[in-house]
């Protein structure tokens, strides 16, 4: 891989400090397992707006695949499926969202609303008509993050015959993504209008926005710094989590992302009120490993830690993991 892709994939927002600090809070987060649990074998499936998967974690919506392998998101898809779980596709895919959902698992899409409220309808419905099963809006990106390693690489562009492929209008134009910092919640209910998908925001994590998104029929919340490549500075997303989650009072599934590397990263944001997790990064770099079979081996490694943790702290199912399993290192 190209150096300055490498940096796009790695790197975050400014001096990187969000970045760092998801990776240090699970650092400083420790497991105070219970005994004589009696779990025999782990049940880890996971239901998620009428998806049974077979693990709660999940694949994080993430850019220009093609950069990474030549299976691009149609390998990520399929490593996926064959892990018992779902991805959500970007919608800064470089492939087309129907060629990604022929890896046949649930599919969820990630949309960032455009400006022209048109062109992003109709890009909601393509979506829903390629069997996407609910739609991820991402919400922490009111303007590009400034991503210092790419602005030193000078990469503004993708190469030559890669595009965002499901940004074609009806004139077959590639259109570019534009941030918006015009949105409200006001567009949130005209979302609802356009699609009966279920809506999951994303890049959530102050619990007077999560008690705000309730409020407003959102079916679901993802917190999330969008891996420390938007506001550098921003709390670390499983910090954030304990206050989104009372504030949420389990009336819509919690989902985290950010910094999770290991199994029992996994279990401690379940612990702390996620019924699920997205991890971004290292299925990019399995990816750019070894196409579908290192994403699908990277996911069932991060389960196969999750269940043996879960074994280890005296739980059967995710449902028992409870806040009081975890605790600030001294
Ligand atoms: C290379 C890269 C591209 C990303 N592209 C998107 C995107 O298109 N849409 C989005 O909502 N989030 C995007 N994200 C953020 C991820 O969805 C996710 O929030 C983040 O990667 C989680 O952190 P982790 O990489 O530590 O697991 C991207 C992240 C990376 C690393
Ligand atoms: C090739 C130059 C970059 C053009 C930006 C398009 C938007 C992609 C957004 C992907 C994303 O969310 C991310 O974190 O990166």
């Amino acid at each position: 891989m190209l150096p300055a892709h490498a940096d796009f994939f790695a790197g975050g927002a400014g001096e990187e400090r969000t970045l760092r600090a998801n990776l240090a809070a699970y650092d400083r987060l420790r497991i105070v397992p219970r005994v004589l649990r009696a779990t025999g074998d782990r049940d880890l499936r996971t239901t998620l707006f009428g998806a049974e998967l077979a693990t709660p974690v999940l694949v994080a919506p993430t850019a220009f695949h093609l950069l990474a392998h030549a299976g691009g998101e149609a390998a990520t898809a399929q490593g996926a499926v064959a892990a018992g779980t779902l991805m959500v596709v970007s919608m800064a895919a470089t492939q087309p969202v129907e060629r990604i959902a022929e890896a046949g698992g649930p599919l969820w899409f990630q949309l960032y609303p455009q400006p022209d409220p048109v062109f992003t309808a109709a890009v909601v419905k393509r979506a829903e008509a390629a069997g996407c099963r609910a739609l991820v809006v991402t919400v922490d990106s009111p303007v590009f993050g400034r991503r210092d390693r790419d602005l030193r690489n000078g990469f503004t562009t993708l190469p030559a015959g890669l595009a965002c492929e499901n940004m074609r209008d009806e004139t077959g134009r590639v259109r570019s993504i534009e941030m918006n910092a015009t949105l409200g919640w006001d567009r949130i209910a005209w979302l609802r209008g356009v699609t009966g998908l279920p809506i999951v925001l994303k890049g959530v994590l102050h619990p007077a926005d999560a008690r705000l998104a309730v409020e407003h029929g959102v079916d679901g919340l993802i917190v999330s710094n969008h891996g420390g490549r938007q506001l550098d500075g921003a709390i670390a997303s499983v910090d954030a989590l304990p206050a989104v989650a009372a504030a949420v009072r389990r009336r819509i599934p919690v989902l985290v992302d950010g910094g999770i590397r290991r199994g029992t990263d996994v279990l401690v944001a379940l612990a702390l009120g996620a019924e699920a997790v997205l991890v971004g990064r290292p299925v990019l770099d399995a990816l750019a490993r070894g196409g579908a079979d290192a994403v699908r081996e990277e996911l069932e490694r991060l389960t196969a830690e999750l269940d043996h943790a879960m074994a280890l702290a005296g739980a059967k199912r995710p449902a028992e993991l409870t806040p009081d399993l975890v605790a600030v290192a001294g």
